[in-house]
């Protein structure tokens, strides 16, 4: 197995196998950074620039070809369809799973069902900011996992943003719930401030450059400074001012805190269904 590149040297060479919106976020980030010639598996995408190579079925993956890590992102669904042509692989070179809710242990059964009873499979939760270098990706290694493939894995996923790692498999379900599909609910934040400013009287596209930039701002800040939250929304809220009527709409015990907790809890638990 390959060892972990330097931060300075390119990105070692991968197999990645989907390359939609996560894997093809993660792909951007990472040729940003400098990747050495890698294989893309995806029936879907014929963009990729040289030297990289893509593949549109598993059966053409090039045999010679050594991966350092083979990055899982197709769907959970697909699982079962894409781990068998994985398996001489995976005897080279571990596996990082982003799939939602797919287990370590139900990977590495796949795997050896399919002739490899040794495969190293880590999990990683990524984000779609990721494209931008912006992402937050947390990872859980299984006991069998040495510390070059942690290492090998921080290496690469650190070129794409923040990283962060769990002690506990089941951690990963909320970890999924809240900066996997995080991304969705800020997105659904800027797509609801532009539609009630322009029902306001706003001009439409003056009402989206203003929701995007609050967001894409508000976001920025709360990065640059590393003040808590809490304080960064308590210094916009003047008392008996514009912000205060606002949010005590929004803060209502039955509103945000009770809608974005049951959000985030009906993704945890659609987490762990897509196990099986
Ligand atoms: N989208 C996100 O924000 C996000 C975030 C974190 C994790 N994930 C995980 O990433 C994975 C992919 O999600 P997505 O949103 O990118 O989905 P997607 O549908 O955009 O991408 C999946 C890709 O897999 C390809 N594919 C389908 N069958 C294949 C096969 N047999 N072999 C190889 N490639 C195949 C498809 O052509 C497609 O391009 C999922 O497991 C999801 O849980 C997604
Ligand atoms: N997108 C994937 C999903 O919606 C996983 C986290 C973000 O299932």
């Amino acid at each position: 197995m390959s060892s972990p590149a330097s931060p300075s040297a390119p990105i070692p060479p991968l197999l990645l196998v989907g390359c939609g919106q996560m894997g093809g976020a993660m792909l951007a980030g990472w040729l940003a950074d400098g990747l050495a010639p890698s294989v893309v598996l995806d029936r879907h995408r014929d963009d990729i620039p040289a030297p990289h190579r893509v593949v549109r079925d598993a059966a053409d993956l090039p045999r010679d070809f050594v991966p350092s890590l083979i990055v899982l992102a197709a769907k959970p669904q697909k699982a079962a369809e894409v781990l068998p042509a994985l398996a001489p692989f995976a005897r080279q070179a571990p596996i990082l799973s982003v799939m939602a809710g797919k287990t370590v242990g139900g990977l590495t059964a796949a795997l050896a069902d399919a002739g490899c009873p040794d495969a190293v499979v880590i999990r990683a939760m990524p984000n779609t900011p990721s494209a931008i270098g912006q992402g937050m990706t947390v990872c859980y290694t299984p006991p069998g996992a040495s510390d070059a493939q942690r290492a090998l894995c921080e290496r690469i996923l650190s070129a794409i943003g923040d990283t962060a790692w769990v002690t506990r498999e089941e951690q990963m379900d909320a970890v999924t719930a809240i900066s996997g599909s995080g991304p969705a609910y800020v997105f659904l934040l800027a797509e609801l401030m532009e539609q009630t400013g322009t029902a306001l009287g706003l001009p439409p596209e003056l009402a989206r450059r203003i929701a995007r930039r609050t967001v894409s701002g508000a976001g920025a800040l709360i990065e640059r400074t590393g003040v808590d939250a809490a304080e960064l929304r308590r210094r916009v809220t003047s008392p008996g001012g514009t912000t205060q009527q606002a949010l005590s709409v929004l803060m209502a015990p039955d509103a945000w805190p009770t809608t974005l907790d049951r959000a985030i809890r009906a993704a945890s638990r659609r987490a762990r269904e897509l196990a099986s």
